[in-house]
């Protein structure tokens, strides 16, 4: 996980850098555009200066002819399409512009809106470039030839984006096709009809804040006709100092392509979210350093409640996830008449009958239990209820001993359809609801993240994410390829799985019920929910990664070892 900031954080860290003399916006804006062109070299060396490309053919492709058109002017001069907006995105554009031009390459520039309303730094850098090349309007009823060039730059929105980009649609549409027809082949091979697209801080129509393109009912009817697109995709994303949360949530990682950071150069306040180190530190914890003394049960024990016959496949999931990550030990709660099946299948997992909630109660009697996991497979029946109820009940603030517990599947059914049961939630609870499971919980709070993003910042997945950490007084843990995890005192962090972290292979069975399990161990080892929700996403995310495509979820535990070690545990 690293540090993600919003586009007010952003500007706020930019203004305080300007007010304490450290750094001027110009300067700021020369880094930024600077940042740019050296990202833009190391990711195709080929056309960085001295690369041996300009002045003469494309490089080849094993050994063939390069394509007819190998993209150069008669200098022998790469050719890049610079498209500049309103503000200081594009004011970072100019500077792109001229850094290129300098390092040779012909430069053509566009600028949408009025130069004469560019903000200050933005027009010192239009005039910069004025000095060198023109500026000729772009309008969406002539745009620029995108085709036989090497790069088009994409300055015309950064994170000052406020309303839908509706009539630059059309035009949005050809640097997505772009990007789209480019994306499977090396670049000298999509020259000269598609440039790869190089979106400055982030891709022109995406909110900076949520990572969903922003656009109106007129252009989505014009998506659906296939004329129009609602933002410009990218094949590089270059953004500045830290990250976004759009560059994470939501299609955000997928419209950016690859993403690079630049360092400009300032000192901004210590991080909020937690950085890797904390989490290796944690997952760390869970291995050794807690385990260099004392007996399994001073490790934790997790309480594991089973469904019926025939059900128990989820459970015993989150039971081996549970036990692999750390707890000293692990037992499994089912029906009486499912004691065959999970004795046939479990051997370090304990197992014990819970035949109704008296039974729970009596079973917790044993205070050396510290963390519950309910429902994975468990039904949705009054039963089911009855024992939610009690492990609610058992798990209250105050009650002694304190224990977790996460609550999945079939118990967010139940919650979502009882009142009482949902108000019976506290602090010690970790919900972990898919999208599916969200909008049943917050019906409301789903209806407005499902709304149309119309003008930014938009509603995003983390304001979802803590409105419902706040109403249920618990952490809840959205899942998702952009996973969300917040307390109800807004703390926040996010496990995204794109970029170098994309394990799209961890979308399969059960591998939800794993996770509530490494949640369930870390609750039981003494994490905190908030730190135990978080580390358990992480390592999930971890183990994925690790074991690569073909996983399925019986996998994630038994790769928790290979990531501890790797992990230096
Ligand atoms: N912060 C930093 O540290 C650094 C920031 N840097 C750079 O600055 C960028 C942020 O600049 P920014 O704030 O000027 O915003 P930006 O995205 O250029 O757009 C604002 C303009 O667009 C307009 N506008 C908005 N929506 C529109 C629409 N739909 N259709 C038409 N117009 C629309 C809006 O108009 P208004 O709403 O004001 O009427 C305004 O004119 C940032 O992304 C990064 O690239 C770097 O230089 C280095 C350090
Ligand atoms: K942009």
């Amino acid at each position: 996980m690293t540090e993600l900031l919003t586009a007010a954080q952003m500007r706020a860290i930019e203004q305080a850098a300007i007010a304490s003399g450290e750094v001027t916006g110009l300067e700021l804006m020369e880094r930024a555009g600077r940042g740019v062109v050296e990202a833009i070299f190391e990711e195709w060396p080929e056309l960085a200066p001295g690369a041996g490309v300009a002045g003469g053919a494309a490089p080849s492709v094993q050994g063939t002819s390069p394509p007819e058109f190998s993209g150069q002017n008669e200098d022998g001069a790469h050719r890049a399409v610079v498209l500049c907006g309103p503000g200081n995105n594009g004011g970072d554009g100019f500077v792109v512009a001229r850094l290129l031009k300098e390092a040779g390459w012909e430069v053509e520039v566009f600028l949408y809106g009025d130069a004469g309303k560019l903000p200050p730094d933005a027009r010192v850098n239009y005039q910069r470039w004025g000095e060198m090349g023109e500026v000729l309007p772009l309008t969406p009823q002539a745009p620029p030839e995108l085709a036989h060039r090497h790069i088009v730059i994409d300055a015309m929105f950064g994170t000052g984006l406020a309303r839908p980009l509706s009539e630059l649609g059309p035009f949005l549409r050809d640097i997505c096709d772009c990007v789209d027809a480019g994306g499977s082949l090396m670049l000298q091979e999509r020259w000269p009809y598609w440039p790869p697209v190089v979106a400055i801080d982030i891709p022109s129509g995406i909110c900076a804040d949520s990572g969903r393109p922003i656009f109106d009912e007129a252009v989505a009817e014009r998506i659906r006709r296939g004329s129009s697109a609602a933002c410009a995709a990218a094949d590089l994303t270059v953004t500045f100092h830290a990250q976004k949360l759009g560059h994470a949530l939501a299609s955000g990682g997928f419209w950016c392509g690859k993403i690079v950071c630049a360092d400009i150069g300032i000192s901004s306040p210590a991080s909020r979210t937690l950085p890797r180190s904390e989490l290796v530190k944690m997952a760390s914890d869970t291995g050794s350093r807690f385990k260099r003394n004392g007996h399994k049960y001073s490790h934790g024990y997790a309480l594991i409640l089973s469904g019926s016959v025939g059900k128990g496949g989820a459970a015993r999931l989150a039971a081996r996830g549970a036990l692999r990550v750390g707890a000293g030990a692990v037992t499994l709660g089912c029906p009486p008449a499912a004691m065959i099946e999970n004795a046939a299948q479990l051997n370090a997992v304990m197992l014990r009958k819970i035949k109704a909630a008296d039974a729970l109660n009596v079973a917790l009697e044993d205070t050396r239990i510290n963390a519950l996991c309910v429902g994975p497979g468990m039904g949705t029946g009054p039963r089911e209820a009855a024992l939610l109820a009690a492990c609610l009940e058992q798990t209250r603030p105050g009650a002694s001993p304190g224990r977790g517990v996460v609550l999945d599947a079939d118990a967010l059914t139940l919650l979502a359809q009882n009142e009482a049961l949902f108000a019976k939630l506290h602090a010690q609870c970790v919900l972990t609801p898919h999208a599916g499971e969200f909008a049943r919980l917050f019906p409301d709070i789903a209806e407005k993240l499902a709304a149309p993003a119309t003008k930014g910042p938009a509603y995003s997945k983390v304001d979802a994410t803590r409105e419902a950490a706040k109403r249920a007084g618990c952490v809840v843990l959205f899942k998702g390829p952009d996973t969300v995890i917040a307390a109800p005192d807004a703390q926040c962090s996010i496990n995204a799985s794109v970029y170098d972290r994309s394990a799209p292979w961890l979308a399969t069975a059960g591998s939800g019920d794993v996770l509530a399990g490494f949640i369930t161990g870390l609750l039981a080892r003494g994490f905190a929910p908030m730190n135990a929700a978080e580390s358990g996403a992480w390592l999930h995310t971890e183990c994925a990664l690790s074991f690569g495509p073909g996983l399925i979820a019986e996998d994630l535990p038994e790769e928790l070892p290979k990531v501890f070690r790797a992990l230096g545990v």
